[in-house]
């Protein structure tokens, strides 16, 4: 679920905070939220295979907006300001990887090391960014290390003092968790708050995470071991299920007690060489992060041909003649809010390039290899047909 929208519980940001956030809430950091400086960069290359290919490619990673932050990679002139922050107990003991105190190289050796894992996939550490007049200001800092063997990544974030109860922290680490369940082949998402860290508590709680349980984890700043609690989330919790936002016009009357019918006609673009394009749902849908056949509801009235042919116009811009699309197989699978009946077609004869005209990423997959890809519930049974077909 999107962080909830509260009114303000602080005064007023003094005019030395103008245009940083104004929301209620204390912004503690997680236990896990900045790893050591010093530690080792990560070496492992991005694990090859289309996955990865949807990936931000990490040179040229695009700044996640929010209502009021940006949230870019570090730049090595942000270290004496990285530094003035992250230098302050009342930050660094909520910390486990940060030493205090926190010697200035460190800050440069944490930025080049961030560039480094960045441009490697291995992490995301991001500065959180805000206004102040005219003037982009580092309010505090969020990041992500990714498992890719366990398909995991675990969040963490911290806020410079002078921000704290304003809402940055569930506004930033909200935002950067959403984007990459919805953008990196993962799972799900963990995090981990010190016991006692009710501020960090209460963010990862507001912004989805589900408490899954405890442990002990090492913290550099007090040099000993701290009980902390252990969270997670996974596209589900983010985005909700596969639920239509509204009772969709494509779905029939239902009796009491029994789900409505949704019509989706989806369509397996084959290519030359026997792939099939698969298109990521992007952000803001539900179910974002999985990948599926292009395709979409039919509006009432339509034939499944003429909504397909509609729907690969807009979300690819081609264009396909209904003699094109061979009725292939279909899914019939109850989801929690309703029943999805889903024509499957196959095509091969397109005009134009497919191009991802909603945001979506796209990828061309061997059928082998189609198994690889998480998929909505629905699709799983097509998956093997359309492989022994192919
Ligand atoms: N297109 C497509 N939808 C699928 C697949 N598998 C599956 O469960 N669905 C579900 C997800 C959605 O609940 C529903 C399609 O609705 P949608 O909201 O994506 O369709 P749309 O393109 O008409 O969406 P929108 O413009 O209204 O946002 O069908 C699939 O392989 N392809």
């Amino acid at each position: 679920m999107p962080p909830r929208r509260r009114p303000t519980q602080q005064p007023a940001p003094s005019s030395a905070e103008a245009n940083v956030p104004e929301e209620g809430d204390l912004d503690v950091a997680a236990a896990s939220a900045v790893p050591p400086p010093q530690a080792p960069v990560e070496s492992s290359s991005p694990e090859p295979g289309p996955p990865a290919e949807a990936e931000e490619a990490s040179d040229d990673f695009t700044p996640l907006a929010t209502e009021r932050l940006i949230l870019r990679p570090y730049k090595p002139e942000d270290a004496a300001e990285l530094h003035r922050l992250i230098n302050d107990w009342m930050v660094t003991r909520n910390l486990a990887a940060v030493p205090f105190p926190y010697r200035r190289e460190l800050a440069d050796e944490w930025i080049r090391s961030a560039a480094e894992s960045l441009r490697q996939g291995t992490a995301y550490h991001l500065a959180v960014t805000g206004t102040e007049g005219e003037r982009e200001i580092i309010v505090g800092g969020v990041g992500l290390r990714v498992d890719k063997a366990r398909k995991t990544a675990s969040l963490g974030y911290w806020v410079g003092q002078r921000f704290w109860r304003h809402g940055v922290a569930s506004e930033a680490a909200a935002r950067l968790a959403r984007w990459a369940l919805a953008n990196l082949d993962l799972v799900r998402l963990e995090a981990t708050a010190a016991h006692d860290n009710a501020g960090s508590v209460a963010v990862l709680r507001r912004i989805g995470f589900r408490q899954v349980g405890e442990g002990r984890e090492k913290f550099l700043s007090l040099n000993a071991e701290q009980r902390v609690l252990r969270f997670q989330a996974t596209r589900e919790d983010l985005f909700g299920g596969p639920e239509p936002e509204v009772e969709p016009e494509s779905c029939g009357p239902a009796p009491a007690g029994s789900s409505p019918l949704l019509l989706v006609a989806a369509c397996a673009l084959i290519d030359a060489d026997g792939r099939v394009l698969l298109a990521r749902r992007p952000e803001g849908k539900r179910m974002a992060g999985l990948w599926e056949f292009p395709g979409g509801k039919l509006n009432p009235g339509e034939t499944p041909e003429a909504a397909l042919i509609r729907e690969l116009r807009e979300e690819l811009g081609i264009d396909v003649a209904a003699a094109c699309l061979a009725p292939f197989a279909f899914a019939s699978h109850r989801y929690e809010r309703f029943h999805l009946l889903m024509p499957l077609f196959l095509c091969r004869r397109w005009k134009g390039r497919p191009q991802p005209r909603e945001g979506q990423a796209l990828a061309w997959v061997r059928p082998e290899k189609l198994s690889e890809y998480p998929m909505p519930e629905a699709d799983l049974p097509l998956v093997p047909l359309l492989r022994d077909f192919l």
